[in-house]
């Protein structure tokens, strides 16, 4: 099975100047050390050492670190005013200033042995140390005929040993290798409306869909889904139980914008595939990351499925174990009836199925479809994708004869492996901000993947997540502001935006219930505006409750943590608030992703403090996004506000200690 090819390190260009380059310092690192010996040489040429001396120099010459630290501390008795640790440069320093001066002065200085050592240093070092002290003067009172002071003179000569390339160097900067299918993928026109392609232009679609989408008021597919619906249909060709040419078709991963109607790229295609099923069994299974967009998605299953046979269930949790099983399986006298087609699933609820469910079974699994993947991937510490392919392989063993299609894990395609029809297992993967990093991707087991994208066709560096900086595509009609502001400013700030601009339906994000629950009590008693908030403070029925009333229009400001940040779909949603600066880059994206959706308009206000305003604007500029507009403060704009918003504040103190004591009791 061909993975990934990761080629980590900078070409053989960059390899071999790399190599050059060393071969150069160690060139410059023999010939000092030549020149230095030489020098040694000819001092001992022109003095040589008493006998005697001379025979035990060696030995005497490791013994002497405290001499020298004593003759350190009289230079500074002598008048230095800089203190030893003052006086020893750096290592990086040393290093250019012995290239600098040469290397009777590199040699010189007793600091300049690689930090840690103590090694004696070599002859030339005491002369020219002095010479560098004032202190020295005085000392030369007594020199020895070489001009080094007597006390020096008498000491035996040690030659040094010159170690190098301690200095620090930049280290070039990791160019990544992608594998081919990441590197070269297949573009998606990023602007929906100059990509629309009207329904018939893809024959390919059932006409029974066609008329959906139709009723639907679609009668163009978005970019999007006009190249991903007609490679999915094509590897379905053959039908379900087999790939194309008895080969198991490519895994896909899509990346594009927000709002752009990934869910449809792959709804269509997998409903028309099974459309020619004969028996039930669960053949398509999408996982999700929170029960909301599961049921988004479900929701959307069942508009395209209302007219054929095939079923959907949908697992999350929202009902109870029992509920849920009874619309996936049947006992019946012989066993059970598997009674979803398509099963829409959150990771943890799936794997509850897969332990507890007796007769739920994968094993005729044709499409695993992994929403909100780049997601998907940070919760694989779950293990459920493991689960899901063991679930899905679970009749492995020796091939059955009387088994026509097997369900063998992939390995490498031999004449033996294509003898056997193989029934096929296909990965689809789809995100606004789909990671780039191979060692990422290489955790799903995607085999011969390809990618869509609306964003790579322009390439950027890399960020530290391994993902491209400047990559994520952000829909062409949504505006980027910004408002430096203040704490105490910023509930007026979202009161001024709503009131005085009129905006009928708008997201506010904090980055947590308790500020979420805090802004909705204090926008409650400022008065005039339907809010609500959307947290985890409240079960998942009073979620679909609220979202349902947002989506109606009964609710002006919806606060919110990041739990509607991704995949929710609410139409007409005029204006994201980010009360509370996002952290990263892909909360950003999706936050501001739920304006501007399917094509229209939308505004992204982020309220900043002194504080977050440098790194955040340099977070959005690594990005990619497009003109991010500052707008100041007007203090005289918030005023007409304050009085009541005073007020506000001190209704909201009086709610918050009620609730503390209400907790209490
Ligand atoms: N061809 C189309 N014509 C008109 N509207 C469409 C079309 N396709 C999708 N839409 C609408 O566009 C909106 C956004 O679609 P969808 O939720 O699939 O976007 P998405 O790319 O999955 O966004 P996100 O990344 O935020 O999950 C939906 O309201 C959907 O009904």
């Amino acid at each position: 099975m061909a993975l990934f090819h990761i080629l980590r390190y900078p070409g053989p260009e960059a390899a071999a100047a790399a190599e050059e380059e060393e071969a150069g310092a160690g060139e410059r690192a023999r010939a000092l050390l030549e020149r230095l010996q030489s020098r040694a040489r000819e001092r001992q040429q022109r003095q040589p050492a008493p006998p005697e001396r001379a025979a035990h120099s060696e030995a005497s010459g490791r013994r002497r670190r405290r001499p020298r630290r004593r003759r350190r501390g009289s230079s500074e008795a002598l008048g230095s005013s800089e203190s030893p640790r003052e006086k020893r440069p750096r290592e990086d320093d040393q290093h250019e200033c012995a290239e600098e001066r040469g290397p009777g002065r590199r040699a010189g200085l007793p600091s300049r042995a690689p930090a840690g050592t103590d090694a004696p240093p070599g002859p030339g070092v005491r002369t020219e140390s002095k010479e560098e002290s004032p202190a020295g003067h005085g000392a030369r009172a007594e020199a020895a005929p070489d001009g080094r002071p007597a006390e020096e003179a008498a000491e035996p000569t040690v030659s040094a040993l010159m170690l190098g390339g301690f200095g620090r160097r930049k280290a070039p900067k990791v160019q990544p290798f992608l594998p081919a299918w990441l590197a070269e993928p297949s573009c998606i026109q990023k602007n929906i409306a100059e990509g629309l392609v009207p329904i018939e232009d893809i024959p390919e679609v059932h006409p029974d869909l066609q008329k959906q989408l139709r009723a639907q008021g679609i009668s163009f597919y978005f970019p999007v889904q006009a190249a991903v619906i007609p490679t999915l249909l094509e590897s379905a060709a053959n039908g379900f139980l087999v790939g194309r040419g008895g080969y198991q078709p490519s895994d896909l991963c899509v990346s594009a914008p927000t709002g752009s109607g990934k869910t449809l790229a792959f709804v269509i295609p997998v409903v028309q595939a099974l459309l020619q099923r004969v028996v039930c069994h669960v053949r398509a299974l999408v996982v999700l990351p929170t029960k909301e967009l599961a049921q988004q998605v479900s929701k959307v299953f069942n508009i395209y499925t209302d007219t054929t046979p095939l079923r959907v269930a949908l697992i999350t949790g929202q009902k109870t174990l029992a509920k849920e099983q009874e619309s996936l399986v049947q006992k019946t006298t012989d066993g059970y009836r598997c009674l979803a087609d398509i099963v829409v699933a959150t990771p943890g609820r799936l794997v509850d199925h897969i332990d507890q469910t007796p007769g739920f079974s994968l094993q005729q699994l044709r499409f695993l479809v992994i929403d909100e993947a780049d997601r998907m991937i940070d919760s694989m510490h779950q293990s459920w994708l493991p689960r899901v392919v063991a679930a899905a392989f679970q009749g492995e063993g020796p091939p059955d004869p009387c088994v026509l299609l097997q369900r063998r894990q992939l390995q490498a395609v031999t004449a033996a492996s294509t003898c056997c029809p193989q029934m096929p297992l296909q990965k689809l993967l789809f995100s606004a901000t789909l990671t780039q990093n191979p060692e990422k991707l290489q955790q799903l087991g995607l085999h011969h993947p390809r990618l869509f994208s609306t964003s790579l066709a322009c390439k950027g560096p890399q960020d530290a997540d391994g993902d491209v900086g400047g990559k994520y595509a952000f829909p062409v009609g949504l505006t980027h502001h910004y408002v430096p502001c203040s704490l105490s400013t910023k509930p007026l700030l979202v009161l001024h935006l709503i009131l005085e601009k009129s905006f009928s339906r708008v997201l506010c994000f904090t980055n947590s219930r308790e500020n979420s629950h805090r802004l909705f009590l204090l926008v409650q008693a400022f008065g005039g505006v339907s809010v609500a908030e959307f947290s985890s403070r409240y079960g998942p029925g009073q979620r679909k409750m609220i979202l349902k009333q947002f989506e109606q229009g009964k609710i002006q400001l919806l606060i919110s943590t990041d739990a509607t940040a991704r995949g929710i779909d609410v139409q007409g949603v005029e204006l994201v608030i980010n009360y509370d600066a996002p952290q990263y880059l892909r909360t950003y994206v999706h936050r501001v992703g739920r304006t501007a959706r399917a094509g229209n308009a939308g505004q992204a206000f982020t309220l900043l403090l002194k504080v977050q305003e440098r790194r955040f604007l340099r977070m959005l500029t690594e990005g990619g996004v497009p003109a991010l507009q500052r707008h100041e403060l007007l203090s005289e704009l918030l005023q007409p506000l304050v009085p009541r918003y005073e007020e506000a504040l001190s209704q909201l103190e009086r709610t918050v200690k009620e609730e503390r004591k209400q907790k209490a009791a």
